[in-house]
């Protein structure tokens, strides 16, 4: 691959270069470029370059290349003309013939999802099975965008494992990632991107010194000041509410058992971490809090005191909630501008139907500005970034302020410095009892302590106190 003065609306690059027997990381924060940097890797942006020479047909790990799976599917889906819904393409129709016996299949325990239809596997397993196909396919050139995020720990190592003996067997493997923790140890090069340039390249062990300099001049976007909001901290002496209360909870599909015993009661204050490995369920329980998955019938299951299947209405107990989760960010296909997305936060809908208010609109450039995107609130939020995506998606969360806020994976795509400004955010919320938080992530450095409980899936003991 090389590339020379290549130059494009966020990038300046003189020169990049890499050799058959080198592996790369590409580490850079979500301003830095690097999305438009892997974009032109794989041919879906053609910048301006003295020399542009790609690799021919990589295999590509991408959060496009998933979503463009996904609406695949959803375009595919003939539930409408059956009798049962439709499950989509099975898991295994995505792999190349033969894979069912690559030892990476159990090692990413993906063996017993290969028959579910792609749109029923959790946000993890998808990945991982983008991940197989593409490298099970054989190419001699793997390039992957944040292959670690959204994987449980046990995923991200087996994955590791895969790429490092790839790249003892001559493929070409090129990461980018935002977070510098997620480096591998196995890349023999390493490249920092900043500010639309490289500011460093070379072996791994030359250039890694040279993150933390980096990483102290940049700074997240995500800059959001819980003061200058002008709420009122809750009083601590008020009575705990009871928000959230599953009693003997289950989820099965099938024969698929998913979790079954579980109590969890949420009383405000009470900040609640959820985690467990890829498909233990985390997203399942949390679609059952939020009436998204009809598996909340089923169950004895109050909240905000009121019991569900009680003829409640979804859209009243929506009021006080707020959500990011892949699900809704995957979903969130409907036309409309950076702002409107914001805006629609106060309203639950996918999409702005209503008309909002002066102090509304002026509510939403505020988050805008926290988010650093003020100056795209017209452009099309589709256009934008996956990262930037997902900083509007979490300002769509939190514009309302709400009881419950519900954040499933909220930092996938995220930097460092984005990672922490939301968490630091998110302590002055628990600190100022402005709502109370339900949070899903496999990323040990977000397990704060202002979680009060840890609800473990997927292993013996589902709940316990924070230590
Ligand atoms: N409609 C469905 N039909 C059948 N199985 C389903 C359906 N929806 C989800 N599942 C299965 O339920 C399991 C749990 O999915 P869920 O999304 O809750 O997992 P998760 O713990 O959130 O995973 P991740 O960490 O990857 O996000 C998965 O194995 C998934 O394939």
């Amino acid at each position: 691959m090389q590339i020379s003065n290549l130059s494009s609306p966020s990038l300046k690059i003189t020169d990049f270069s890499t050799l058959p027997d080198q592996s790369w990381c590409i580490y850079g924060a979500n301003d830095s470029g690097i999305e438009e940097f892997f974009a032109i890797l794989t041919g879906d942006v053609t910048p301006t370059a003295e020399v542009l020479s790609l690799p021919e047909a990589p295999g590509i790990i991408s959060f496009k290349i998933q979503q463009d799976i996904y609406e695949n599917e959803l375009r595919n889906d003939d539930s409408d003309f059956l009798d049962h819904l439709d499950p989509g393409t099975p898991a295994i129709a995505f792999l190349p013939p033969g894979s069912d016996r690559s030892p990476l299949l159990a090692a990413l325990a993906m063996t017993d999802s290969l028959n579910e239809g792609y749109r029923q596997l959790s946000s993890g397993q998808s990945r991982k099975l983008i991940l197989l196909r593409e490298i099970l396919k054989g190419a001699r050139h793997l390039l992957l965008q944040n292959p670690y995020d959204g994987l449980d720990q046990a995923g991200c190592l087996e994955l590791d494992k895969a790429l490092a003996a790839l790249h003892r067997h001559q493929v070409q493997v090129l990461v980018t990632v935002n977070n510098s923790e997620d480096i591998p140890a196995w890349c023999s090069h390493l490249a920092i991107l900043h500010q639309g340039r490289i500011v460093a390249q070379g072996k791994r062990e030359d250039v890694i010194n040279q993150i933390d300099t980096v990483q102290s001049a940049a700074k997240g976007a995500f800059q959001a000041v819980l003061d200058t909001l002008g709420v009122t901290p809750t009083p601590p002496g008020n009575p705990a509410e009871e928000l959230v209360n599953l009693k003997d909870g289950f989820a099965r599909y099938g024969q698929h058992l998913l979790f079954e015993h579980l109590d969890l009661r949420i009383d405000t204050g009470c900040h609640t971490l959820v985690t467990g490995p890829n498909g233990s369920g985390k997203s399942t329980l949390l679609h059952m809090i939020t009436g998204d998955n009809p598996k909340c019938y089923a169950n004895d299951l109050r909240i905000f005191g009121i019991q569900r299947g009680s003829g409640e209405s979804i859209w009243e107990l929506k009021r006080d909630m707020g959500i990011v989760s892949p699900d809704l960010h995957r979903n969130y296909r409907a036309p409309g501008t950076t702002r409107q997305v914001v805006l629609s936060g106060l309203f639950d809908s996918i999409g702005l139907y209503r008309r909002p208010t002066g102090v509304q609109e002026q509510r939403a450039m505020q988050w805008l500005e926290w988010t650093g995107l003020a100056g795209r609130a017209s452009q099309p939020f589709r256009r934008l970034s996956f990262a930037e995506q997902r900083l509007v998606l979490i300002a769509r969360a939190l514009i309302k302020l709400p009881r419950l806020l519900i954040l499933d994976e909220p930092t996938q795509g995220l930097d460092g410095h984005n990672r922490a400004g939301l968490l630091q955010f998110l302590e002055q919320i628990a600190a100022n009892r402005i709502s109370t938080i339900l949070y899903v992530s496999h990323r040990q450095d977000e397990y704060r302590p202002f979680f009060r409980q840890h609800i473990r899936l997927g292993t013996a003991g589902p709940s316990a106190p924070m230590p």
